[in-house]
């Protein structure tokens, strides 16, 4: 494990007594430490040599800690900036998140706090005790998360890793725009709110959040707000100590404690009850819990990330989600599109599903679709989304029982369809893999069915080729020698291609330029 002094911060604040308190603080737990008293002396600093870490005031005589966030973020720096604000102003928080903090704390500091916040953005295992002897093993340091891929910006990242973000197949714009959303805030600690109707992937992305994230070797803990019954809410959450009530005969850690060091997943959480509401607001400001039945609190390090399927703004004006709550919990948004709103993805998505059902079922090659089939689910509405379609699917392997579903293995009634599917799918059906969207059996006895037409060419192959270049690489592990070499081409040939499309190898993944306006 990476000694502590190996890690070196840069503290910038101009009151020289909290700079020497904070000074000797780090000091103390063994790190490098630097100080300035204002932005262009961090500035200057920043220039002759990197940092692991910046821990900057919000108010400097000569600027804001914002304005050294700004410069990092605008020169692709890599250092984790953690900002310090006052009290009374969470919207500075906030904005600092937004900006790219990796995380904020308030003042006046709490310097067990600012330690695990420290440790926690170094990616160092939280000095947090564990409340149970069973809790407290101790946790590897995972290592730096992200390499290139902070200057790089990409509009389209898929990682490697253990492939949540793999799993999320999808070309269209606003696709991209997500997995682009991801890959940003994974730097950072900011709650993310993920919203979207039923099925949309809403899960996915917050998993793909937490393996992208330096958090990823830590667990991720998913929890169904509207699924646990109110009386057990606060035992669930923050656990309960011997005896806090009839049948707690042993202490028992809540989804917090469990999620140390990693991320909580709050799915459903308009349907939390108020009373659970305040509980949680207190908890995520205090970044502490107690447990039932406990007198202290314990610190507690761990990212939130919420989903729902409702308009918790329309929820807050009703007047049953609290308004503070949303504040805390919204800070960055992302929204994952109704499936009927990226038609686009629908070869791709049912390619990647078939995969998976034949995979499950340790069946090859997958099935596929009929231009005549995939036209037929391109006018369905999809009411329940990705997960719809997973379950449809599963249902019409098992009634085609070959390697080709029909339209009628779909069994899918004529009154759901509507008329304009079809037509989008043939119009924007670039990015499709080239298995799904151009291949068509030909039928005992007939005629091959028509094939979808795309309405620029080169554009249509060059996103047939890109997706074939990111698979052949996901598959071979980012090593383009051999991604290439499976596909036929020289390294030459594959770098030629990879740079032509736009294609980028990162430490982590795979990156794609957006394509020039
Ligand atoms: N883009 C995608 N590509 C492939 N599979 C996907 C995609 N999006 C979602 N899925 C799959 O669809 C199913 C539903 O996804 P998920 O559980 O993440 O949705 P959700 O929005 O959280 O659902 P709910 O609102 O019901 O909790 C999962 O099996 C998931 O793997």
């Amino acid at each position: 494990m990476t000694s502590a002094s190996h890690y070196s911060l840069l503290v910038v604040d101009d009151e020289p007594d909290l700079r020497t308190l904070y000074e000797l603080t780090l000091l103390r737990e063994g790190y490098d430490v630097e100080t300035a008293a204002t932005v262009e002396d961090a500035w200057a600093r920043l220039k002759d040599r990197t940092y692991s870490a910046v821990i900057t005031d919000m108010r400097l005589p000569d600027g804001t800690g914002l304005d050294l966030l700004r410069r990092l973020d605008d020169a692709g720096r890599r250092e984790k900036a953690i900002m310090i604000t006052a009290f009374a102003s969470p919207e500075n928080a906030v904005e600092a998140l937004k900006a790219g903090a990796y995380d904020y704390l308030t003042k006046p500091v709490d310097l067990k706090q600012f330690r695990t916040v420290v440790a926690s953005a170094l990616g160092r295992p939280s000095m947090v005790p564990a409340p149970s002897a069973a809790a407290s093993s101790a946790v590897p340091a995972p290592p730096s998360a992200r390499g290139s891929v902070r200057s790089a910006a990409p509009a389209v990242l898929v990682t490697g890793g253990s492939g949540t973000l793999d799993r999320m197949a999808g070309a269209s714009q606003t696709m991209q725009q997500v997995r682009s959303l991801i890959d940003k805030v994974a730097r950072s600690m900011a709650p993310v709110l993920v919203q979207g109707e039923s099925g949309t992937g809403k899960e996915l992305v917050a998993r793909s959040i937490h393996e992208v994230s330096a958090r990823r070797a830590q667990p991720f803990i998913a929890v169904n707000c509207g699924a646990i019954p109110e009386q057990l809410l606060e035992a669930e959450f923050f656990g309960y100590r011997k005896g806090a009530f009839t049948g707690a005969t042993e202490d028992r850690e809540g989804f917090f404690q469990a999620a140390r060091g990693g991320t909580l997943f709050l799915d459903e959480i308009g349907d939390l009850p108020l009373s659970m509401q305040s509980k949680l607001l207190r908890v995520i400001q205090e970044r502490a819990v107690r447990p039932v039945g406990a007198v202290v609190e314990t610190p507690i390090d761990v990212r939130i990330v919420s989903a729902t399927h409702k308009d918790l703004a329309a929820e807050v004006q009703a007047g049953r989600f609290r308004q503070d709550l949303y504040y805390r919990l919204n800070v960055i948004q992302i929204r994952v599109p109704a499936l009927r709103e990226r038609l686009e993805d629908l070869p791709l998505i049912c390619e990647r599903v078939l995969e998976r059902i034949a995979q499950d079922a340790e069946v090859w090659p997958p099935p596929r679709l009929t231009h005549a089939a995939l036209s037929h689910l391109s006018r369905y509405a999809f009411p329940g989304n990705v997960r719809e379609l997973e379950n449809l699917l599963h249902r019409a392997v098992a009634l085609s029982g070959g390697e080709w579903i029909d339209q009628a293995d779909l069994a899918l009634p004529d009154t759901v369809f509507h008329e304009t599917g079809l037509h989008d799918l043939e119009t924007t059906a670039v990015g499709a893999s080239a298995d799904v969207a151009v291949a068509a059996p030909v039928a005992a006895g007939g005629e091959p069915p028509a094939q979808a037409l795309p309405n620029d060419l080169a554009a249509y192959l060059d996103a047939v080729e890109r997706d074939i270049l990111i698979r052949a690489l996901e598959r071979h592990r980012f090593n383009r020698t051999a991604a290439g070499a499976s596909l036929g081409l020289s390294l030459r040939q594959m770098r030629y291609r990879m740079a032509r499309l736009g294609v980028m190898v990162a430490e982590h993944g795979v990156a794609v330029e957006p394509d020039e306006p």
